[in-house]
Parts: C-alpha cells; sequence; structure tokens
C-alpha cells in the first residue's frame, strides 16, 4: 500500500483556558496522499486553525499542545520533538496563508522576498558548500512564478506587495509555497479573502498544480462552494471533532451527518443562511458524555445526549460519527458532478 505523504492519526490537542482544559482537537485521524486534495470543512471554533498549527509545529508556547496522536510526514513522526518540525516546515510542508497582506513584508520587494526564502529552503542548499554565496537561481523562480500564472515575472520580482491585486499577492504566496518542492502544501482559507472569480481562478490553479506537480494538498476552508470546487474528499469538523469524512461526489450528494446536511441546505437557501442550525451559543448547554451537536440537532435521540458517537464507516469510504445519520441524497443542491 502507498504510504500516505500525511497521515495524523488519533491527534489530541488541548488549551488550558480560565475555565478548564478546552480539547481543541479530540482524536482527529486524516490522510491525504500524493496528489491528493483534502479539504477540511467546519464553522468558527471547529478546529481548522489548531489543525493546521499542530501539521506545522506552530501551536501556541505554554499550552500543553499535542497530548495525544501522531502526525507522521511521510512515514517520520513529526511531532516528537521541535527539530523534526522544524526541518520539515517550509520544506517537506509549506504553507499558503489566507491574509497575504500580513504574509509580505510591505517594506520589500517581491524579488528580495522570494530570494530570501530560497536561501533557507531551496531544495538544493545541501549540496552547497556553506562558504559560497548563495547563488540564487531567478530562473528556477520565473519558471515557478510561470507555473502560477504569473507571466511577467521579472516585472512581478521588482514590485512591492501593495502593487499587486489580492489574487497576484495570492500567486506570489503559491509560488514561495511551491519553490521548496514540498512533498504537501497546507493551504489555510487561501480564497476567503479574493472576489468570487478570482477565487475560482486560484482554485483551478490549485486543481491543476497538484494534478501536475503531483503535491498533496490540505486545505481548510468554511466555504463549501471552494472545497466542491478543489478537493477530492472532504472532512466535515465540529467541535475539535470529526463528523464525516467521504469523497468530495459523495459527501455532496449524501450528506449523512445533519450538521452537513444543514450547511448544505444552507447553500441554497436564499439568504444564505445555516437554515436549520441553531447558533444562539449564549444559551448553549454543557455536553459532557453527549454529542456536542445534540442540542441543535433536529434528529437528536436520547443515547445522542448521553454518549458521544464515534466516527464509524457506514458506506464504502463514507464514515460519520452519528447515532441517527441520513441514509437519503441531498433533494436539491447546487453541487452536482
Ligand atoms: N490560544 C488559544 N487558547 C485558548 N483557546 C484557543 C486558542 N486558540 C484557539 N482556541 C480555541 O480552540 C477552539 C478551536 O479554535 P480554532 O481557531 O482552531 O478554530 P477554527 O475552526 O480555525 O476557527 P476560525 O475559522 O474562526 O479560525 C476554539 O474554541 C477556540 O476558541
Amino acid at each position: 500500500m502507498v504510504t500516505p505523504v500525511l497521515e495524523i492519526n488519533d491527534l489530541c490537542v488541548v488549551y488550558k483556558t480560565p475555565q478548564g482544559d478546552l480539547p481543541a482537537l479530540d482524536h482527529v485521524s486524516v490522510t491525504v496522499h500524493q496528489g491528493e486534495i483534502v479539504g477540511v470543512i467546519g464553522e468558527t471554533g471547529s478546529g481548522k486553525s489548531t489543525l493546521v498549527n499542530a501539521i506545522l509545529g506552530t501551536l501556541p508556547r505554554h499550552q500543553p499542545g499535542i497530548v495525544d496522536g501522531t502526525v507522521r510526514l511521510d512515514g517520520t513522526d513529526i511531532t516528537d520533538g521541535e527539530k523534526s518540525a522544524r526541518d520539515a516546515r517550509g520544506r517537506k510542508i509549506t504553507l499558503v496563508p489566507q491574509n497575504t497582506y500580513s504574509s509580505l513584508n510591505p517594506l520589500f520587494r517581491i524579488g528580495s522576498q522570494i530570494r530570501d526564502l530560497m536561501r533557507c529552503t531551496s531544495p538544493s542548499r545541501k549540496i552547497r558548500p556553506f562558504w559560497r554565496k548563495w547563488r540564487i537561481r531567478d530562473a528556477e523562480i520565473l519558471r515557478v512564478l510561470e507555473t502560477v500564472r504569473l507571466p511577467a515575472g521579472n516585472r512581478v520580482l521588482r514590485q512591492y506587495p501593495h502593487q499587486l491585486s489580492g489574487g497576484q499577492r495570492q500567486r506570489v504566496m503559491l509560488a514561495m509555497a511551491l519553490l521548496p518542492q514540498p512533498q504537501i502544501i497546507i493551504a489555510d482559507e487561501p480564497t476567503s479573502s479574493l472576489d468570487a472569480a478570482t477565487q475560482v481562478e486560484i482554485l483551478k490553479l490549485f486543481r491543476w498544480i497538484a494534478a501536475e506537480r503531483n503535491v498533496a494538498v490540505l486545505f481548510t476552508t468554511h466555504n463549501l462552494a471552494a472545497a466542491w470546487e478543489v478537493c477530492d474528499r472532504v472532512i466535515v469538523m465540529h467541535d475539535g471533532r470529526i463528523i464525516e469524512a467521504a469523497s468530495r461526489d459523495r459527501l455532496f450528494s449524501h450528506p449523512m451527518h445533519p450538521y452537513t446536511r444543514a450547511l448544505l441546505a444552507s447553500a441554497v437557501h436564499p439568504l444564505g443562511q445555516v437554515a436549520e442550525i441553531r447558533a444562539d451559543f449564549a444559551d448553549r448547554p454543557t455536553i459532557e458524555h453527549g454529542c456536542q451537536f445534540s442540542w441543535r440537532c433536529s434528529r437528536a435521540l436520547d443515547q445522542c445526549r448521553e454518549h458521544r458517537p464515534a466516527l464509524a464507516t457506514r458506506e464504502s469510504e463514507h464514515a460519520v460519527a452519528c447515532y441517527n445519520p441520513s441514509t437519503n441524497a441531498l433533494s436539491h443542491s447546487y453541487y452536482q458532478a
């Protein structure tokens, strides 16, 4: 069997808060194979950023952080000490962040920022003698800029971040993520600050790059349309747990978990509201043992309030954590294969 590029097993992350320990990730398992795009969707607070930070080794210090589980990159556990994560970060794993403005330094030209990055992370850095000044190959940079559809690369290299559009800056970030020739790119809500037309272009680019370069991508988003556009498989998170996971086509046509179904139903609601889900979090009861969604679930049984359902495979490759899942197809959906 082919080893996944990224294999997360039973990952548990805890934050200390004034109210007590908060399990931000609760036994989360995810695998991503070469050339595959796996989407992680979920509402705010579901644990997407915590998952990204746990993979990248950038969880806040002075917190319990990872208390259980493993994150394996190409078979090697990168949670067993700072060094392994540091060596992988920016080289084998790279990041396309959400906010390009805060990721690029406004005072320096794009060219000098990319060359600086190459000094640290170029895959060829190890074969160069340390005393020799790095010869940064602009040709390599220009080739990657062309790959991300920024053809006038020389001009882009001379520009400052504010002289580029949001879409162009996101292409620069993607070029910077590709230059170290990573095995996996973590794309953390990469299109949420872009207009609709540019979003579609960037999502197509992700698809093309995953296929052409055989790079794995873990793509977090709260935008269902983005997940539909770009992902091969989709994982739905709720309150730090995976509640459903399936291929994109299966998840969008036959969602089983009431939460996923309500999310997808919201896409056909005229105001884009989550039609069936209560969102009055101020009245949220404390649920110690039951399903965290039960207090706002229209299909909840007594059992749901007493025991938390485990993620179990129901159909082939379709797993759901629910005692009372739906088995019929979604009647109305924008998303058709
Ligand atoms: N440094 C921290 N200290 C304490 N609690 C935290 C910390 N960071 C996140 N949390 C809590 O952990 C949970 C998961 O947060 P996380 O930021 O991972 O969610 P998210 O799905 O990425 O949300 P968003 O889309 O808003 O970024 C939330 O309840 C959040 O309040």
